[in-house]
């Protein structure tokens, strides 16, 4: 690393999700955020990019038109940024950081990358089809902006490396599971690590003392139980089909509905791979995937919405009593990503019915809305509810800043 390397200390972030890419540029010795932004709908005629500078004073500004693949969307991105005088020939810019989705058995630590990195993930693309594909691409196009500078990919599965065996086994024959490295690995880690310690912080706690159930629902969703800081169990699986019920996959179901397809209605592998994650969940039930949209639906009295909404509750329900189970003792269910964040009703729904277990929702808590984490539950509950928001944008920056500049990551 050369000297001015050693002394940059921003840091680029690209989480390259399926059909969208967001991304902040932060200043991690100022510990601040230069610039914010996302693309969305990637690959259709109505992309948009909205890119939010926090200095210099220009405000947030925004394009559409279609942006066909993830290197134009990365391509956008270089030119918004170059616009505010925060390109990514800066060089004060130290490293760029990846969300890479799959890591399979072999990552599980923030990890420089290269040639032969790039490989493992590419092998990795079977078992993350939506994912893997667009983190490689936002990572060669962000190599080819700069090849000289560190890039590090961050894996969703890192943190669920901790689950015991018997959380993370399925019960099918040995030999056939090792010799396909089947297993639960987990995703949305950086998310379910960030969240939970963010929990404890919330409840005056260092993570060592807490166990927590985080509910990290967004397009993709996902419950974890996590224990004193480790992952102990989470819904996803070898690939992140399985678990709740999310957008547009299934969660789980019978997996003899998979050959039922095939010998009964004719359908081929790649049909039933569509159907199971892209044409299933909740825009398979009704239509929408977007909870704002089954919200107002309902509240017009639409059956089909209503119905997709309580069998997304019963699922999340499900598996908090599983994590109750798991854990023994909880000390905080908390609610993050898109649909956490933000849907009320999808909280308040989640936690009736479990007063026996401690848990309630208290309304005008919950109602507020903030971007601060907060507590929903009423005072003096046994066991807190909480919001907090997550930012996988930022725990990617800690630690790739950490590993490429050998500082402590705190
Ligand atoms: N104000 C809101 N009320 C209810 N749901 C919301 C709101 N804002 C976003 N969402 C939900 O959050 C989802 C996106 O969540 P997000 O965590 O950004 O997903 P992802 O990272 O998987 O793209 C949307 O599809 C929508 O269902
Ligand atoms: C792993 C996963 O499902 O990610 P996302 O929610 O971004 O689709
Ligand atoms: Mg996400």
């Amino acid at each position: 690393m050369t000297a001015a390397a050693r002394d940059a200390s921003r840091v680029l972030v690209l989480n390259s999700g399926s059909s969208s890419v967001k991304y902040q540029l932060l200043d991690m010795r100022e510990g601040s955020r230069l610039a914010v932004g996302l693309v969305e709908r990637i690959g259709e005629e109505t992309s948009r990019l909205v890119h939010t500078p926090l200095v210099g004073g220009t405000g947030q500004r925004e394009r559409s038109g279609a942006v066909p693949d993830h290197a134009a969307a990365l391509k956008a991105v270089a030119e918004e940024l170059d616009g505010d005088g925060l390109g990514l020939d800066s060089p004060e810019l130290a490293a760029i950081g990846h969300r890479v989705v799959h890591g399979g058995l072999r990552f599980t630590e923030p990890t420089l990358i290269d040639e032969e990195v790039l490989a493992e993930i590419e092998r990795l693309v079977p078992v993350a089809p939506l994912h893997n594909p667009a983190n490689l691409l936002g990572i060669r196009t962000a190599q080819a902006l700069r090849p000289d500078l560190p890039q590090v990919a961050v894996f969703d599965t890192a943190f669920h490396a901790t689950m015991p065996e018997y959380a993370a086994r399925y019960a099918i024959d040995v030999t056939t599971a090792d010799a396909h490295r089947i297993r639960r690995y987990g995703f949305h880690g950086t998310s379910h690590a960030y969240v939970s310690r963010r929990t404890a912080e919330l409840l005056g706690k260092s993570p060592e003392e807490v166990n927590v159930i985080v509910l990290h629902l967004g397009n993709g969703a996902s419950a974890s139980a996590v224990r004193g800081g480790r992952c102990v169990d989470t819904s996803m699986g070898l690939t992140p089909l399985e678990g709740l019920v999310m957008g547009t996959r299934s969660g789980d179901i019978d997996p003899a509905v998979t050959f039922h397809l095939k010998r009964v209605a004719g359908m081929s592998e790649d049909d039933v791979d569509v159907l199971l994650n892209k044409k299933s969940g909740l825009v398979g039930l009704c239509g929408d995937n977007d909870m704002r949209e089954i919200r107002r639906r309902i509240d017009a009295g639409d059956q089909q919405a209503l119905l997709a909404f309580e069998i997304y509750i019963h699922r999340l329900k499900k598996y908090i009593g599983a994590y109750y189970a798991v854990l023994g003792r909880v000390d905080a269910v908390v609610f993050t990503a898109g649909v956490g964040e933000n849907a009320a009703p999808v909280r308040e729904a989640a936690i009736t019915g479990l007063e026996e277990l401690g848990l309630a929702v208290d309304g005008d808590l919950n109602a507020v809305r903030s971007g601060e984490p907060r507590l929903i539950s009423p005072a003096h509950a046994r066991v807190a509810v909480a919001v907090v928001p997550t930012d996988e944008e930022l725990e990617i920056a800690r630690q790739t800043y950490a590993l490429v500049s050998g500082r402590e990551y705190d």
